[in-house]
């Protein structure tokens, strides 16, 4: 049935595909929902036009979902990881062979540009294949004991795993969740977010497609009381959850009843410093990059650009200039660089924080209103401006004139706007900037450009998050792990060491004498 709709791609256009499809996968095909009454209507971002209706699974529906994944697991567990890395490279292949189909799909469901949904895409196929690649090498530890005696390890899979993931990289949270843990043997109940279920179903079916058992790679579709049902079912291991800080710390509260693992994936508000000997060409560009894919709505992007003094001036008018003539609009066109906003209500909110934000100080140096394309089909659709916001407060009677806190304080600077809203702060000198940079309970990402590869390092080593991008910034191949600090959560998704988060070690001790009992 996927293939089905990917085929009616090729020619598709913003504003024509209607999803009819049922979006739950288990038992190894697209399954009727059994809620019709809960319809919830989803969106494309680019028109405000109904794509398709999502029917919330209740308990019988994931109670199925689970049952299903377990039983492909007691198979899949059993092969050796090279034969489940021949599949999971056949994946990759079908995946790789129809990229431009799912990046369509993802651009009507997500409202990105499709030059940018295309890189998730591949994102997603080079993950399977790295993992692909690791599933062969899993591997334990011989240990040799007194009197000929020896132990060994054994890195074992956990069972079912429990993905939950945010509308902002649909495909690429499946694939980034459904990699690790599938090649390390365990199966995987997906619930996409309710805003997004159309691409992770995609998925399901190439992994069958490829050989994979029915019921190794199960969606299920649904919000909070979906999510809800997944983090206490007692079949569950694990939980990998993307998504809101609020909803992590739910995530966490309700896996801990069963004792079960997590990985939060959660939100932030990073840092991105840039020093005057930076080569400011790059370190414009880096601040773009770090502000405006996914219209804004990513959740490592270096949200708080920090900018030494001297270099201010010539810093704004480079990123006001280029900021001013990013292409809003048609997602589906090549030339488009910025697309819609996922929802109604969040463009509301994004343009709340602007609103805010120039109440409290901040002074708009580009964009921050709502944008309306000429194409008369996307009129509807849910698109903002770029902006920047320069955070300098002089004379407010509300704030400390002249200290740094005052500026550091605006609700812009604080919260995570999850929006296309860059906000550029001054500062004087190293240790100033990274007690500032530190500021916050968020630690997703960072990022610092300077000539100075002494400083970078320590810079580097002395901000508090998960990653810091040197002289470059969002750039995270699938080889390198990626991960929060603080509230930003803990667990890392991709490179090596994601192994050790969807496997658990066992250890084997082995007697080659005789017992020497003390009883
Ligand atoms: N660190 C990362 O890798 C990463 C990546 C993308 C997004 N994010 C963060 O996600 C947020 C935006 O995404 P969002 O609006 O989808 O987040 P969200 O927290 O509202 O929802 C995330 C997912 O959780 C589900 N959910 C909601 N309530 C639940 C509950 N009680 N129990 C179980 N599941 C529940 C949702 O249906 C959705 O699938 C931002 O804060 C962003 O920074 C983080
Ligand atoms: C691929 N990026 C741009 C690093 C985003 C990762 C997922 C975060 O929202």
């Amino acid at each position: 049935m996927a293939q089905s709709l990917l085929d009616s791609m090729p020619g598709a256009s913003t504003g024509t595909v209607v999803v009819t499809d049922h979006l739950n996968f288990w038992g190894g095909k697209r399954v009727k929902p059994r809620q019709e009454s809960k319809a919830e209507a989803v969106f494309e971002p680019a028109t405000g036009r109904v794509l398709c209706q999502m029917f919330p699974c209740g308990a019988e529906e994931v109670d199925e979902a689970i049952r299903s994944a377990h039983a492909a697991y007691l198979k899949w567990s059993t092969l050796a990881g090279m034969e489940r890395a021949r599949v999971m490279l056949e994946a990759a292949r079908i995946i790789r062979e129809r990229r431009e189909k799912i990046a369509k799909l993802e651009v009507i469901n997500n409202g990105k540009s499709i030059t940018e949904a295309l890189v998730d895409i591949d994102v997603a196929w080079q993950c399977i294949e790295y993992y692909a690649g690791l599933a062969g090498t899993l591997s334990g530890q011989h240990i040799q004991l007194p009197g000929g005696a020896f132990a060994y390890t054994r890195r074992e899979p956990l069972g079912v795993c429990v993905g939950i993931g945010a509308w902002n990289y649909p495909f690429q949270i499946a694939a980034w969740k459904s990699a690790p843990a599938l090649a390390c043997g365990n199966a995987m109940v997906f619930k996409p977010s309710p805003m997004t279920p159309v691409t992770a179903v995609i998925l399901a079916e190439i992994y069958k497609e490829a050989g994979m058992p029915d019921g190794l790679f199960c969606v299920v579709q649904g919000g909070a009381e979906t999510g809800t049902l997944l983090c206490h079912h007692p079949t569950v291991a694990k939980v990998s959850f993307t998504g809101s800080v609020p909803t992590g710390k739910k995530v966490m509260e309700m896996s801990s009843k069963g004792v079960k693992q997590v990985t939060l994936e959660l939100g932030g508000k990073s840092p991105l410093i840039i020093f005057k000997d930076c080569e400011l060409e790059n370190a414009v560009k880096g601040a773009l990059m770090a502000n405006f894919l996914t219209q804004g709505q990513v959740c490592c992007n270096g949200t708080r650009v920090f900018v030494q003094r001297e270099i201010m001036p010539q810093f704004l008018e480079e990123v006001v200039k280029r900021t001013k003539v990013i292409p809003v609009g048609d997602p589906l066109l090549d030339g488009t660089r910025m697309g819609a906003l996922i929802s109604k209500p969040h463009l509301e909110k994004v343009l709340g924080f602007v609103t805010q934000a120039k109440k409290e100080g901040a002074k708009v140096l580009c964009g921050g209103d709502a944008f309306v394309p000429s194409d008369p089909k996307l009129k509807e659709g849910y698109f903002m401006s770029p902006c920047v916001l320069v955070c300098i407060v002089f004379y407010i009677q509300s704030f400390s004139p002249g200290t740094e806190n005052c500026r550091d304080n605006m609700t812009c600077v604080k919260e995570e706007i999850f929006g296309p809203v860059m906000s550029v702060l001054p500062f004087d000198t190293e240790e100033e900037v990274i007690r500032r940079a530190n500021n916050t309970t968020f630690g997703l990402a960072s990022g610092v450009f300077t000539r100075d590869i002494s400083r970078a390092h320590r810079v580097a080593a002395n901000l508090e998050a998960g990653t810091c991008f040197i002289n470059n910034y969002n750039i995270s191949p699938v080889e390198v792990p990626f991960g929060g600090y603080k509230m930003s959560g803990f667990g890392r998704e991709n490179g090596q060491v994601t192994i050790e988060y969807y496997s658990q070690l066992k250890t084997v001790v082995v007697e080659m004498g005789d017992v020497e009992s003390l009883f």
